[in-house]
């Protein structure tokens, strides 16, 4: 398993009840993923705490068999190797899509970050629009350029939050098919969040649905949605 969760319990400060108590999920390299469930049912937070950007109260959450979190060790985000790709793009505004690619590849010099950047432009089919701004781009080609981005520093796991619930409906298909078949050609595994069950159907090998911070189901998309048809008042299982 390539990211495992153990026994983890996460509590906002603020908030009476623990979000999750003693959860224990994993995700398999090389797959698509998708955590399904209603709003407010803990999707974000799974997310940010495989990220590290929230502490989980206890638990333990690996890596790739690397320990990120449990009693004695937290590893900061930056060092997790994980890409997020969340739903408002999040691009930097004044800075060019090369810019924004180049960002994160501190490690590189001058010549291995422009030979990355234009690999990237490349594989989301955005190379004549390196000096562009973002407010220059569509949604979609924002998107694109956001998700070149998160991959740019070679990432073993992509994280997406509702990535196309900016998107116009014929862009969100279209978006859609186009980030299956770049994950699917190059192998990162990935997690994807939303609460739409045609999006987690058409994109993942699995889903896990979520309610309140419980994992009510798991396996793969057909079963997962046949099996809670009546939860999810799905008309077209
Ligand atoms: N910073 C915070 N402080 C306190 N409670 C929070 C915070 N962020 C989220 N919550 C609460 O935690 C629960 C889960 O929120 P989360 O954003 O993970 O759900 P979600 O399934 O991603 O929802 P959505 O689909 O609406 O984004 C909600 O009840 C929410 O109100």
């Amino acid at each position: 398993m390539f990211v495992q969760i153990k026994d983890l319990t996460f509590h906002y400060k603020n908030s009476r009840e623990p979000l999750f108590e003693n959860l224990s999920l994993s995700f398999k390299q090389g797959e698509v993923s998708v955590i399904l469930g209603e709003s407010g049912s803990g999707k974000s937070t799974l997310l940010r705490l495989i990220a590290g950007l929230e502490v989980p109260s206890k638990g333990s959450i690996l890596i790739d068999q690397a320990v990120m979190n449990d009693t004695f060790r937290f590893v900061q985000p930056e060092k997790r190797g994980v890409g997020l790709v969340f739903q408002d793009y999040a691009l930097f505004p004044h800075m060019t899509v090369e810019k924004n690619i180049k960002f994160g590849l501190t490690k590189m010099n001058r010549k291995q970050k422009q030979s990355r950047m234009e690999e990237l432009l490349a594989i989301v089919g955005m190379e004549d629009y390196a000096s562009r701004y973002p407010y220059e781009l569509s949604g979609g080609q924002q998107q694109r350029v956001a998700l070149a981005r998160a991959m740019a520093p070679n990432p073993s796991l992509i994280m997406f939050d509702e990535p196309f619930s900016n998107l116009d409906s014929k862009l969100q298909l279209q978006i859609r098919d186009e980030l299956q078949e770049i994950l699917k050609r190059t192998g990162i595994t990935s997690i994807f969040v939303t609460h739409d069950e045609e999006d987690a159907r058409a994109i993942g090998d699995r889903i896990i649905l979520v309610n309140d911070g419980k994992i009510q189901d798991e396996g793969r998309p057909e079963m997962v949605l046949k099996r809670n048809k009546e939860k999810l008042s799905l008309a077209y299982v």
